[in-house]
């Protein structure tokens, strides 16, 4: 069919439902590798596609983003010489009272069918989509090129450039709350599992380790009375803190940008990043991953926890500094770590954190 938009799927392995939405509506190209999709490809696949669609492990880098949307530089000259000496006339101000109606589209419309002008090519329009009887669109010398949307199927934007995205019209689609429940319980988990040393546990029957019961072999720390310090108490923070509740914490403390309403429903105190690591039990990093928090868990921080802490990263392996973390397991300077993400990822099998008894993922 005529008209519809054009999509590059740069995974094979979405799911088919969310898939067969966008084959419902659009001609859909599907990038078919388990790997993600490199730049130099993606370049070239781009080319005369409407919108991408990324997963959250894609880095949509300055460069992609330049060759998907509409940036340009022009050299200041006044509009009427601008529009009476250029070859290209390329609209790239922003919207304000003063530009507003910048396209009078009847007048663009009698310019392309008049041939007063010889083409043109639009990235915006109004409405957006333009309906499908709208005179623009049969046009042959009217081409509606560039990407337009670049949808992740993440709630996480750390992959995209976005100070790049803003200087462009490039619309961002993303997945707030579609993980929301599983990552809460995923990350409840994998608490569990590594204050209650499930994996551990699981090691020393498999290798044959446990020969009798004694009594504190495999002996873990409690939930109940503990306190949980949540970096970041964001949906999936708060979804994690009403699962944790009925455990009978002592305290819950979050720390962020500011106090929210959220956190004082659930009961919790909002402290700084500091005090937060030396009073907590638990530490559960659920932050995003900015130009703020990466690398915020420092040795330094990691030395302001309690040796019994347990540490919890279910938001971005970047936020910590890994080597730090490293280090302060393998000197008890925290008691343990469990992970969901981690740099790179998947860890090589080598890695110091893989074979460390005290960190689960
Ligand atoms: O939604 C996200 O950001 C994820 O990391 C899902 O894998």
């Amino acid at each position: 069919m005529a008209n519809r938009p054009k999509v590059l799927v740069c995974r094979p392995d979405f799911p088919e439902g969310g898939i067969k939405l966008l084959r419902d509506r659009c001609d859909v190209e599907i990038y078919n590798s388990e790997n993600e999709i490199p730049d130099e490809v993606l370049l070239k696949k781009m080319v005369g596609k409407d919108a991408l669609f990324v997963s959250g492990r894609k880095r949509i880098t300055k460069e992609v983003i330049e060759s998907a949307g509409d940036q340009l530089g022009a050299e200041y000259i006044d509009l009427d010489n601008l529009l009476r000496q250029s070859d290209f006339v390329i609209v790239a101000c922003p919207l304000t009272p003063e530009t507003e109606a910048i396209v009078d589209h009847e007048a663009l419309v009698h310019a392309l069918k008049n041939k007063i002008i010889a083409a043109a090519g639009l990235d915006v329009m109004d409405p957006e989509p333009l309906p499908i009887d709208h005179p623009l669109i049969g046009l042959d010398n009217c081409a509606k090129n560039g990407v337009k949307v670049i949808a992740t199927m993440s709630v996480g934007l750390d992959h995209i450039d976005l100070g790049e995205i803003k200087r462009t019209s490039i619309k961002i689609g993303y997945t707030p709350d579609v993980l929301t429940e599983a990552t809460a319980e995923l990350t409840v988990a994998l608490l569990l599992a590594t204050s209650r040393r499930v994996v551990e546990g699981h090691k020393t029957i498999v290798s044959g380790e446990w020969k009798m019961w004694t009594p504190t072999f495999m002996c873990g720390r409690g939930l109940y009375k503990s306190i949980v310090g949540f970096v970041g108490l964001g949906r999936i923070g708060q979804s994690i803190a009403k699962k944790l509740i009925p455990f009978g914490p002592s305290k819950i403390l979050y720390s962020g940008p500011r106090r929210k309403l959220e956190g004082d429903q659930l009961g919790a105190e909002f402290v700084d990043f500091d005090s937060l690591l030396r009073q907590s039990d638990f530490v559960i990093v659920m932050c995003p991953l900015t130009s703020e928090t990466e690398g915020i868990f420092t040795a330094k921080k990691f030395a302001l926890m309690k040796r019994s802490a347990i540490f919890i990263n279910s938001a971005r392996g970047a936020i910590v500094d890994q080597e730090s973390l490293v280090h302060a397991l393998k000197n008890k300077i925290i008691a343990a770590a469990g992970l969901d993400v981690m740099t790179p990822e998947p860890l090589p099998k080598d890695h110091p954190l893989v074979s460390l008894d005290n960190c689960g993922g």
